[in-house]
């Protein structure tokens, strides 16, 4: 499907989706226990595929009036009788192959394309340090992968710098190993609030899990020289349930249509503060001159249209944030300068270079370095033209919300591809006013 936006005027109430992180480590967590009820999951193609790979380890994932009803395996996963497909997502690839690391025999896990291409070889190497078997069937580092175990535990050693998902793999996977998991970071810990979302998550359950030697900051894992988790722990929520926060990566793409686009304001709901790092951008809109009020209690962001000035944004913790950022600098005056963003080439698409290639067909004038990301813009210098989504649901989103501001039509390529985050989202603006037509 090929959407195309027009100039809009946009106004009105949303609702916030829920966190696809969350929904995630929730699905995982019930599936490790004997069983859960998750409340306001996200509905979307990535966490399908975390609750087809919990029924393959011998789980049940149903769902029930919008909830998630999961019966766990409680802690022993069965080998499955297939191979796993965990789709476009990377998080359900990483913390599955940490799982499949717990089963007595062989897994397989592969994917699309994209996750076909996404680097694993760092979770491989730690499975073998714990006397897993840990292979890519082509030998580079990629899925698909063939994964034996079990594994009872130990000490492991692995780089921080190429994706926290493999931390967060071996965290939920320790707790239920007969000496759990010590980890050591090589390398700086990218992506930190990722993991903090997780250790959260474990603490709902029950699960003890700490970073060492962090620095006490908010963000509790950054600075981190390594991870413990001891074995022979249960997961188990307190009241057997637990209910998913919004998405605050979603939100971004809300927040900066508001501020683009919005002269009568638009609301969101949902948006209440936890240990996502993407929170972030509401700092950020405000640095660069956006009108946004956040009542943090009721978790209601209010964002009306004003002029953006260009900013300095480091996303080594946010690197979600990237193609909305690049897209608020595009319609900004002056430079946008996106530091710290070599991670962000490991995703569905490398949308350092992705984002730098489209917001240019737009108008905007980009520098694109291996570790950073230069946009020179202003509004009117961007106007329509046709521009690829990549197969990359951030990368749609946030061309979606140049469009709102750009002359002219855009048109975003492959926009079906919201699916995996957000998929109601082109309806979501239609209904906010855009003026949208797909075909
Ligand atoms: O753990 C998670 O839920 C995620 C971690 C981040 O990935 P990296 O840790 O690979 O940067 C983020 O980009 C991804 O969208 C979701
Ligand atoms: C990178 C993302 O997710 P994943 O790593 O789960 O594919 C994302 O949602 O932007």
């Amino acid at each position: 499907m090929d959407a195309t936006i027009s100039r809009s005027a946009l106004r009105g109430t949303v609702r916030a989706p829920p966190s696809k992180s969350y929904t995630h480590r929730a699905i995982l967590a019930a599936g490790y226990s004997t069983g859960a009820t998750v409340y306001d999951p996200l509905d979307s193609a990535d966490p399908h595929a975390t609750a087809r790979a919990v029924e393959a380890f011998g789980g049940d994932v149903s769902e029930v009036d919008g909830s998630l009803e999961i019966e766990g395996f409680a802690g022993v996963p069965d080998v499955p009788d297939n191979v796993v497909d965990c789709g476009n997502s990377g998080t359900t690839m990483r913390l599955v192959t940490g799982s499949a690391a717990l089963a007595d025999g062989i897994t397989v896990l592969t994917g699309d394309d994209s996750l076909r291409s996404r680097p694993q070889g760092p979770l491989l190497d730690a499975l073998s340090q714990l006397g897993g078997r840990a292979e890519s069937t082509r030998g580079n580092g990629q899925a698909p992968l063939v994964i034996g175990g079990p594994i009872s535990g130990g000490t492991v050693s692995i780089p921080g710098d190429v994706s926290s998902q493999y931390i967060t793999a071996l965290l939920m996977a320790g707790a239920v190993t007969e000496e759990g998991i010590e980890i050591d970071l090589e390398t700086e810990l990218k992506s930190a609030p990722y993991v903090d979302i997780t250790l959260e998550v474990l603490a709902e359950f029950g699960v003890e899990a700490e970073p060492l030697g962090a620095g006490g900051g908010d963000v509790r894992s950054a600075g981190a020289s390594g991870f413990r988790v001891p074995g022979n722990q249960s997961y188990e929520p307190e009241g057997g349930e637990y209910r998913v926060p919004g998405d605050f990566s979603s939100i971004s793409y809300l927040l900066a249509a508001g501020v683009l686009a919005a002269e009568d304001g638009l609301t969101v709901r949902g948006a209440k503060p936890s240990a996502q790092g993407d929170t972030a951008i509401v700092g950020i809109v405000e640095r660069m001159g956006g009108a946004v009020e956040w009542n943090r209690e009721e978790g209601i962001l209010e964002a009306s249209k004003s002029d953006l000035s260009g900013v300095e944004v480091d996303v080594g913790d946010t690197p979600d944030l990237l193609p909305t950022i690049a897209t608020l600098g595009a319609a900004a005056e002056g430079e946008t300068r996106i530091t710290n963003c070599e991670h962000v080439r490991y995703k569905e698409t490398d949308r350092v270079s992705a984002m730098a290639d489209e917001l240019e067909k737009l108008g905007a004038r980009v520098t694109e370095r291996e570790d950073e990301l230069v946009v020179h813009g202003g509004e009117s210098a961007l106007s329509g033209a046709t521009v690829e989504g990549y197969d990359d649901h951030r990368v749609i989103m946030a061309l979606s919300v140049a469009g709102l501001v750009a002359k002219g039509e855009t048109t975003i390529r492959g926009a079906e591809h919201v699916d995996v985050s957000f998929p109601d989202f082109f309806d979501v603006l239609y209904d906010l006013g855009a003026t949208i037509q797909r075909q």
